[in-house]
């Protein structure tokens, strides 16, 4: 038996500690899974004397020196449950650079800033997993970065927030708006304290920009991922999807596509949709995650579990570990991944979109005609057009073909200055060929 593989944790929360629990649980299987015993040497934390329960482990290993535990020559391997930019950063740089593997589910620090992470552990000649950032439990960040390297993936589709599908679906359940299905959520502990990062659709945006850099075989940042969230979706919009036969989600959608000329450059957006109740996307419900992906010659494929929680994200942290420690323990390192493709990014506003606009206008002869005009001089094609109401309480709901994301918008725009429009309701995208 080899001596021991020698862990430095970094955070302690939700995720850690179960992470502690695993390590401890399975202890004697992944001893025999990895060929020597798995030791955690120090866990980095902001507050060590805050309780945590029954945790199997010597209370003395808690430090708040993150750094200084990093540096320590007796530690192997960096795992990082921390999150935020710094100072993760530069713990993991460090780690790296000194030869230290890390396993992380920073997905915040690996959308902003994944590429220094990549250099450092090219430089340092260590492993970077972080199979836990995107979709906790879910295995798919290795199928992207090893079974599928053969393929060329063209597209890449997914619920991958769990707070904000547990939202949409209470919303679609039971007709709730969206506060009250924001409170159920915090009050069940799916949302956190400030739920931002969810439901404005940034912690989704970093998960898309992990997913497409892996798929495309490019660098995609946090900033160039297209980005809205799930506030201002409302009861009236849920209803109106149901009217349709659809859903809402919050939809990560990531696309390779190549030009006339043969230059291929991607696309990558986070947005509330519409989708078909029939959509392999529109069954996935609560806090799941599903990421649907279109490869050219594996076609379609589905992956789908627990996006979020201490024991599910802890489960890929523990894979990683494992996967870490191997190589460790053999000396060698996982193949660098490959970002030689350098593709440039194409702006939201040429992505090809449909819209369902919903306006209050009043219902007076010619109201149609206005705003069908508007929609015709931006070039728009108009699938369906819905009334109810009378009078001053009127409602048109219309639904477009395809076009410019840019036309659509700029059609929205002018139609706020139309004298018979009193609001614009909403306007959301529909995906999915409704
Ligand atoms: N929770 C989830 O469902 C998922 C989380 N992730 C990611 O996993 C990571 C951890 O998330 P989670 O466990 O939920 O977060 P928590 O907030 O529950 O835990 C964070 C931990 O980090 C410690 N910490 C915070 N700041 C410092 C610091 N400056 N120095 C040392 N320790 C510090 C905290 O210490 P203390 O305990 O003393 O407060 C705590 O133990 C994040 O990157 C997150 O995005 C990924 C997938 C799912
Ligand atoms: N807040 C995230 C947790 C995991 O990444 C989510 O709700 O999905």
């Amino acid at each position: 038996m080899s001596k021991s593989v020698r862990l430095a944790l970094l955070g302690c929360g939700t995720v850690g500690t179960e992470v502690v629990r695993l390590l401890h649980e399975q202890a004697t299987d992944l001893t025999a899974r990895i060929g020597a015993p798995l030791e955690i040497v120090g866990i980095a934390v902001r507050r060590p004397g805050r309780d945590r329960g029954d945790l199997p482990v010597d209370p003395g290993l808690f430090t708040t020196d993150a750094l200084g535990l990093v540096k320590r020559e007796d530690v192997d391997v960096v795992v990082e449950v921390v999150g935020g930019i710094e100072p993760a950063r530069t713990w993991l740089v460090e780690a790296l650079r000194a030869g230290k593997s890390v396993v992380t589910a920073n997905k915040a620090l690996l959308a902003e800033d994944g590429g220094t992470l990549h250099d450092a552990a090219t430089e340092g000649g260590a492993d970077l997993y972080y199979e836990a950032s995107v979709a906790g439990a879910i295995p798919l960040l290795r199928p992207l970065r090893e079974s599928l390297q053969g393929d060329t993936i063209n597209r890449v589709t997914g619920i991958v927030n769990g707070t904000t599908n547990f939202i949409l679906s209470a919303m679609d359940a039971t007709g709730a708006g969206f506060e009250e299905a924001l409170e159920e959520a915090t009050a069940l502990g799916y949302a956190e304290a400030d739920p931002t990062a969810d439901v404005e659709g940034f912690d989704a945006a970093a998960k898309a920009s992990i997913l497409a850099s892996l798929a495309f075989h490019t660098r995609v940042g946090a900033a160039d991922v297209y980005r809205e969230g799930i506030t201002a979706v409302s009861a009236r919009d849920v209803a109106s999807a149901k009217q349709m036969g659809c859903t809402i989600k919050l939809l990560c959608i990531a696309t390779r596509s190549v030009d006339s000329s043969g230059q291929a450059s991607v696309a990558v957006r986070v947005h509330p949709a519409m989708i078909p109740t029939s959509h392999p996307l529109a069954s996935v419900g609560d806090a799941f995650n599903a990421v649907f992906i279109e490869a050219e010659a594996a076609g379609q494929l589905m992956f789908y579990g627990r996006g979020a929680g201490g024991a599910p994200t802890a489960s890929a942290v523990l894979g990683d570990i494992v996967a870490v420690a191997r190589n460790h323990l053999a000396g060698t390192r996982a193949a660098s991944e490959s970002s030689y493709a350098d593709l440039p990014i194409r702006p939201m506003g040429e992505a090809v979109t449909r819209y369902h606009v919903s306006l209050d206008v009043a219902d007076r002869a010619g109201v149609l005609a206005a705003v069908a005009g508007i929609f015709a001089k931006h070039d728009v094609s108009i699938a369906t057009v819905r009334q109810s109401g009378r009078g001053d309480d009127a409602v048109l709901v219309i639904v477009t073909h395809g076009a410019p994301d840019a036309a659509l918008a700029a059609t929205v725009e002018e139609l706020r200055g139309l004298e018979f429009v009193r609001a614009i309701a909403s306007v959301l995208r529909v995906e999915g060929g409704v």
